[in-house]
Order: C-alpha cells, then sequence, then structure tokens
C-alpha cells in the first residue's frame, strides 16, 4: 500500500478507536467528581469502559464516527493533490474494514454512498506553511453534538439570562445558553469550541478549529483565558450532568477564538462535541509520506475503571425484562430503574420512523423494543452480519412519529438517548409503554450485549438507517420517560433552566 495512504489509515483508525490522553484526563476526572453509585457516575463508568474496550478491540469507540474533517499543513512545492487522493482511499478502506461507519447520505434522495466518499465528504483543508513537514489534523465529529451546535447573532435576547449585547458579558451569556440547550442530547459531557466573530460560515469554522486546541492549554488573550475558565465553572454548575441525567459534570473543556467582524455583525458561534472525542494529528515526511511523531499521544491515560462507582444505589432498583415484554410489567416501571433487557430488539432510526407511519412493518413489534441505532456492521465471508459498534442515537428526531408508531405497533419499550418530549410522553402513558435511556456513545460496550443479528429490512435505507434485527443479552439501560407522566429529561431541563437564570447579572463589565 502506498505510504501516505497507509499512514492517513492510520490515523484515521487511531482517531476512531483511541482518544487522546488529553480527553481521557477530562473523563477521568469528570468521574471523580461524581458520588459513587449516582446515574452519572454509572454513566461514567460505562463510558470509561467503552473508551477503554475501543482501544482493545481497535473499533470505533462510538458507531457515529462523524464528518470526517481534515486539516492539512504543507510546505511549499509538496503536492496536495497527492495527499487528496491518500485521503479518498484511505477513507475507503476505513470505511470496508469497519474503523468508520458509512456516513455520507445524499441529501435529495437519502441514498447512502457506502464508502463515505460522495460531494462534500469528506471535508478537506489545505493550507501552506513555513514548516518542513506535512501535519494533518483530523477530527471525527458525529452528528448529535453537531445538531447541538448554534449561532448567536448578538445583540439578543436570550431565554432565562435575557439581554446579551454586543460586547464580553453578552458572550458571556451565549456561550452558558448553548450548554444548557445541548442538554444531554449532544452525549454530554461535552466539550464546546467558540468563534467570536467572523461572519456565519468563518465563525463556525472558527468554532470547530478551537476544537484541535489540547483540553489543558490556557488561551493567551487573557480575558478569552478568564472567560473559560469562567464558562467551566458555571456550566458545571447547571447540574445538567452526564447523558443530561444531572449531575457535576456538563462541561469537559471550553475553548474560545475570536477573529474580527463586519461593523454590522457581531456573531458567536458554538461547536458543541460530545464526550466521545475524537481528534488527533500527524506529522509526516514530506517525500515519504511515513509519519514521524503524533500531535495529541503524550503519556498515555488509562481509564479509571473503578467498579465502586458502580454499585447500584440502595433505592435503586434493577429490573430484567425478556423481549417481548407486557404491559403489566411495563408499567410497573418507574423512572430511575434500570433495566437489563434479553432477547429480540429492532433498530430503527429517520427513515424507518417516517416510513413505518403509513407503511406495516415486515416484523411483529407486538410487546417489542426499538433501539434508536445506526449501527456499523461488516458482512463476512459466509454472509453472515456482525455488529462492530451500536451505541443510541438521539430519540427527539423521531418525536413527531414515535407515540403513532407506539400505538401502531404495539411497541413496548424505545431505547435511544437524549429524550423525548411531550407527544411521546403522553403516548407512553396512554399505551404503556416506556423510553429507556442508554449511554450515547457507547457504541462498543453495547455491541458487546449483542449475541445475534438474526436479520435485516430496509438495506436501501443504507446501514445506519436499516432495521437491523437483534438478540440482545444484558443490555442495560435507565427509565428516564415512564408510563406514569415522569420524565428525567423534563425535570432537568426545568431545574437547569432556573440555575442558567441565577447567572443572568452582568459579570464582564
Ligand atoms: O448517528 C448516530 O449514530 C448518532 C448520532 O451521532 C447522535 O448523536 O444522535
Ligand atoms: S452518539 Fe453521542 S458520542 Fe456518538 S457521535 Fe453522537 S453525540 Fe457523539
Amino acid at each position: 500500500m502506498d505510504t501516505w495512504k497507509q499512514s492517513i489509515l492510520e490515523l484515521i483508525t487511531e482517531t476512531s478507536t483511541n482518544l487522546p490522553p488529553d480527553v481521557r484526563r477530562a473523563i477521568n476526572d469528570a468521574k471523580a467528581k461524581e458520588d459513587s453509585g449516582t446515574r452519572a457516575a454509572l454513566s461514567l463508568s460505562t463510558i470509561a469502559q467503552n473508551i477503554t474496550m475501543a482501544e482493545d478491540k481497535v473499533s470505533p469507540i462510538c458507531q457515529d464516527t462523524g464528518m470526517p474533517t481534515f486539516e492539512i499543513k504543507t510546505p511549499v512545492g509538496v503536492n496536495q493533490l497527492v495527499i487528496k487522493k491518500a485521503i479518498h482511499e484511505a477513507i475507503v478502506e476505513a470505511t470496508k474494514t469497519g474503523k468508520l461507519r458509512p456516513n455520507s447520505v445524499d441529501s435529495l434522495t437519502g441514498a447512502n454512498s457506502g464508502d463515505n466518499l460522495g460531494p462534500g465528504t469528506p471535508v478537506i483543508h489545505f493550507e501552506q506553511w513555513e514548516e518542513d513537514e506535512v501535519e494533518i489534523k483530523l477530527i471525527l465529529k458525529g452528528g448529535g453534538c453537531e445538531n447541538k451546535n448554534i449561532q448567536y447573532s448578538l445583540p439578543c435576547e436570550l431565554e432565562g439570562l435575557g439581554k446579551a449585547g454586543r460586547d464580553l458579558d453578552g458572550i458571556r451569556k451565549c456561550i452558558l445558553h448553548s450548554v444548557y440547550q445541548a442538554q444531554g442530547q449532544g452525549c454530554s459531557a461535552g466539550f464546546i469550541g467558540v468563534g467570536i466573530g467572523g461572519d456565519r460560515t468563518s465563525g463556525y469554522s472558527l468554532a470547530k478549529h478551537q476544537l484541535f486546541r489540547r483540553v489543558d492549554d490556557t488561551n493567551p488573550i487573557s480575558e478569552l483565558a478568564e472567560l473559560e475558565a469562567y464558562i467551566m465553572e458555571k456550566a458545571n454548575d447547571l447540574g445538567i450532568g452526564t447523558m443530561g441525567f444531572g449531575g457535576a459534570s456538563t462541561l469537559l473543556g471550553c475553548k474560545i477564538g475570536v477573529e474580527n467582524r463586519l461593523p454590522a455583525s457581531f456573531f458567536v458561534s458554538v461547536a458543541y462535541n460530545c464526550w466521545a472525542f475524537r481528534r488527533q494529528g500527524v506529522r509526516l515526511n514530506p517525500e515519504t509520506g511515513e509519519i514521524t511523531r503524533y500531535l495529541y499521544k503524550d503519556e498515555p491515560v488509562a481509564m479509571n475503571l473503578d467498579a465502586a462507582s458502580e454499585q447500584p444505589a440502595a433505592e435503586r432498583r434493577e429490573v430484567v425484562l425478556q423481549a417481548p415484554i407486557t404491559e403489566e410489567q411495563i408499567r410497573s416501571l418507574k423512572v430511575g430503574d434500570v433495566v437489563i433487557i434479553n432477547g429480540m430488539m429492532h433498530t430503527g432510526r429517520d427513515a424507518l420512523h417516517k416510513y413505518l407511519m403509513d407503511h406495516d412493518c415486515p416484523v411483529d413489534l407486538q410487546g417489542g423494543v426499538i433501539y434508536h441505532c445506526g449501527p456499523v456492521m461488516l458482512k463476512d465471508e459466509q454472509g453472515e452480519w456482525h455488529v462492530k459498534a451500536a451505541g443510541p442515537t438521539t430519540s427527539i428526531r423521531e418525536e413527531p412519529y414515535q407515540g403513532d408508531i407506539i400505538k401502531k405497533f404495539g411497541i413496548r419499550a424505545v431505547i435511544g438517548k437524549g429524550g423525548m418530549g411531550a407527544k411521546t410522553l403522553k403516548a407512553l402513558g396512554e399505551h404503556g409503554a416506556v423510553y429507556l435511556n442508554a449511554i450515547g456513545g457507547a457504541a462498543q460496550y453495547y455491541a458487546d450485549c449483542i449475541e445475534k443479528v438474526e436479520g435485516v429490512d430496509f438495506m436501501e435505507f443504507g446501514i445506519p438507517e436499516a432495521m437491523w434485527h437483534l438478540r440482545v443479552n444484558g443490555f442495560a439501560a435507565i427509565v428516564t420517560m415512564d408510563a406514569h407522566g415522569n420524565s428525567l429529561h423534563a425535570d432537568v431541563e426545568k431545574s437547569s433552566m432556573e440555575k442558567l437564570a441565577q447567572f443572568a447579572e452582568p459579570v464582564f463589565k
């Protein structure tokens, strides 16, 4: 294999499967802050376990391997076309071997290109520089946290915080609000990159670019260093916590950059990255394409797998359910219960939910379990499918459909992450169903519970959107919306809004 391709394939594999030390340290610190036995501590234990499993198996940390985005610097005279071709070839290879999920979808037809290539995919930015080596940085940022990016145009009025003006204090309010509005849906605890200024496009680029800074660096601009420290402290007071379950750690990093703006515009752009903060970089020999060193790999950091925090709290119930599940079993569940599922579950996300609204389902879903999940799958030589990564996707996208689908097909449990809204909550009560929150990003942890792929329908929707029929054993999730009208998500949203409102007074004059 061509050395350029080989090196880039190694970079992609490393990025997708092995979190860098600075990110690991931030997650370990978050875990140390949570009280043992809480939902947050339990989730962080699962996350830590998942990170370790991904590294050991050289498999994706999260099934959503994101939009591959490369930032490349080359000495004058280096042929950028050679690098671009090698990137394309390496992307195809990484997809074939299950290090990347096929993630490039035609926006008009919905067709998945199958190899992660297509108009606009991958994203590659080239720049020239004075140094002798080539530098390639890569970020794999998934769709769920990308959906939580937000751009503010100052001055504006912010829920809970009031007026945000064109000054440092207005910026402060926007950033706090951005963390609030993400709730747990971008797989908190997260990292944010903030861009102050620019135009709508360059502001977002600047924000995303901040994510290439090391988690533990210090901003060279003193006002921004101060603002970063302030945000880190106060955002964690919002109490949103890991996966939005409540807790002490909501934000793991905040990096702010600034650029000039037009007199008429004042944008604050925020790029939200989940805990599965997959970014890596390499330096390469410009003649041979060989990697000379890694950029985010100092001292290796082992995840804290301390099992103490996994002890269930005395008041927490653990309930084992065998699918198909009865209405009586479901109605006995309450928010906070841990449910262990055995038997069949069926994946379904955006394309399937839309389809099922006015079509029949190829399998019987009475008493069944729907899993909002777009897995990474590989077929072996015998034609059998194997799950390579299978964590939950953000459920709120199915809100327009879910209640109707539950009733139409007799579904008893919906598994996903980030919670759902009032319409689904009402349907859970009326029909007798629950919403179970799995730990977002824990794709190896859940893949391990899947004993067999029993079949698949709707392959025409592409691998992530197809309906996979999975036999599971010991699949653990937390009841966060029950059949009695309770929603942990609604509670956390309400309490975090009350906390946000405490930061309305000016801080930076
Ligand atoms: O597409 C996915 O598998 C998950 C997505 O990144 C999400 O967070 O919802
Ligand atoms: S599922 Fe969560 S961890 Fe994975 S890409 Fe989406 S937001 Fe990130």
